[in-house]
């Protein structure tokens, strides 16, 4: 029963734990199609953020849809309930001081919008890999595409279930412009003097 459960308080907060870490936490929220990408671009930024000396961790499929939420598929449910999820661990690393961040198709604006509520605002950051899905395609890094389209995966989404694009988001990647590089750096550069406690 949820009326039974009462809040205990610990002495250690997460201001102790910026202090010691000496760097504010965000929840860096990577969203765009499969293969748009998301976990390319999310590495390449915790490298840059772990040479500046930033506790981070990152959320990605392989940890995520093979471990705590294997029980999910990719109905729109399931997809509500794989982010939410997703969230509220989230919080709980935002929490405990990390730089963290998460890579995941998130295609419905709704379940975005609950990200921002669980998270605090202040700590978190939308970006948005905007690569088309021609592009995506074309690439077809796991194969999903060509599954796609031959009927053997539904709900695939760009081809046979919706991607509900950011129309606000706080940082938008053309990957078809931009290198892995470049905006890596533009990231970086955007929360680093977010980053500063001062
Ligand atoms: N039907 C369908 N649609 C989209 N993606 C699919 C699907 N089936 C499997 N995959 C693979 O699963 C990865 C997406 O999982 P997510 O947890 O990010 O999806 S979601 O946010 O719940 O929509 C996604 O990984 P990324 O390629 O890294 O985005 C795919 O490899
Ligand atoms: N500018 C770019 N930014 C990110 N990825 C790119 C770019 N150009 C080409 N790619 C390639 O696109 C693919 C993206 O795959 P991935 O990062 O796994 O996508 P996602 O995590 O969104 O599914 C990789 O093979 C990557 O090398």
């Amino acid at each position: 029963m949820k009326e039974n459960i009462i809040t205990h308080h610990y002495q250690i907060t997460l201001e102790d734990r910026i202090k010691l870490n000496n760097h504010n936490s965000f929840l860096l929220w990577f969203t765009g199609l499969s293969g748009s990408g998301k976990s390319t671009i999310a590495n390449v930024v915790e490298q840059k953020l772990y040479q500046l000396g930033i506790k981070t961790y990152t959320l990605d499929g392989d940890n995520i849809r093979k471990g705590i939420n294997k029980d999910l598929t990719f109905s729109p449910e399931d997809r509500t309930e794989n982010i939410r999820r997703i969230a509220e661990l989230a919080n709980l690393m935002v929490d405990a001081g990390l730089v963290t961040l998460a890579a995941f198709v998130s295609p419905y604006k709704k379940d975005r919008e609950n990200i921002r509520s669980i998270v605090k605002d202040v700590n978190f950051v939308e970006i948005y890999i905007n690569t088309s899905v021609e592009e995506c395609e074309r690439r077809d890094v796991k194969g999903l595409y060509k599954k796609a389209r031959a009927g053997e995966i539904k709900n695939m989404t760009g081809i046979s279930a919706p991607y509900e694009a950011p129309e606000n988001p706080d940082i938008e990647i053309n990957t078809e412009t931009e290198s892995i590089e470049g905006a890596a750096k533009r990231i970086v550069d955007y929360i680093t003097p977010k980053l500063s406690r001062q």
